[in-house]
């Protein structure tokens, strides 16, 4: 029952919670009308470990927080050299050593591939075990390039492209970006459910 379930439990809509304006921003642009949701913005504690545990675990504390469904994401930013690192902690390193340190990581490798991995978590409310939904895209990690108004944007090009994340329109980021390609998971779950019609804006 399942499906019951869900439906029953949705009668608000979603809140999307997130201390980046700027994945805020983005989550706008992607979703449009097509899942009902609002946001808050909230910096929750994360967990060490593993991206799925990461945002399975921000969830649930959010859904504990908002006694309501919600939607959080975790987002990673993995070198290939250095077997996924720095993943997760990311952020801090960019904190802490900006662009060029983030390059200086893999001066010491000839492979500079990496990958970008968002992984959204939907947790119906507190008493609901979180669903993930992974998105990822492949690239390498370059010398900045292009506006550096959204964290490691300059540094990463995806694989067919000639662009940074950051030197690309909006729009085409988002056509091909990590975010994006975890945001369709998210919406084809909500029309499996009925919850939001596939008619909305996709
Ligand atoms: O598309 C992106 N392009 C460039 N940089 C990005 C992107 N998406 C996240 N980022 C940055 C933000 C943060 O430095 C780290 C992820 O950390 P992460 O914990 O997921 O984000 P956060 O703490 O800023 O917001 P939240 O309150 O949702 O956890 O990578
Ligand atoms: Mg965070």
């Amino acid at each position: 029952m399942a499906a019951m379930k869900v439906q029953m439990t949705l009668t608000k809509p979603v809140t999307f919670v997130t201390g980046n304006a700027k994945k805020l921003e983005e989550v706008k642009m992607i979703l449009g009308q097509s899942i009902p949701f609002q946001s808050l913005k909230l910096d929750l504690p994360e967990l060490q470990g593993e991206p799925e545990d990461i945002s399975k675990e921000k969830a649930r504390l959010a859904a504990k927080e908002i006694g309501g469904p919600v939607l959080v994401e975790d987002t990673c930013l993995c070198f290939n050299a250095l077997n996924g690192l720095p993943g997760p902690y990311v952020k801090w390193f960019l904190m802490k050593t900006g662009h060029e340190g983030l390059n200086n990581l893999l001066a010491a490798y000839e492979d500079k591939t990496a990958y970008a991995l968002c992984v959204f978590s939907l947790a119906l409310g507190p008493d609901f075990e979180p669903i993930t939904f992974s998105g990822r895209t492949e690239g390498k990690i370059v010398p900045a390039r292009g506006s550096g108004n959204f964290g490691w944007d300059p540094i990463f090009q995806p694989v067919g492209s000639d662009f940074t994340f950051a030197e690309m329109l909006k729009d085409e980021k988002n056509k091909i970006s990590h975010r994006r390609r975890a945001l369709d998971k998210v919406k084809e779950y909500f029309y499996d459910f009925n919850y939001a019609p596939r008619s909305g804006n996709v």
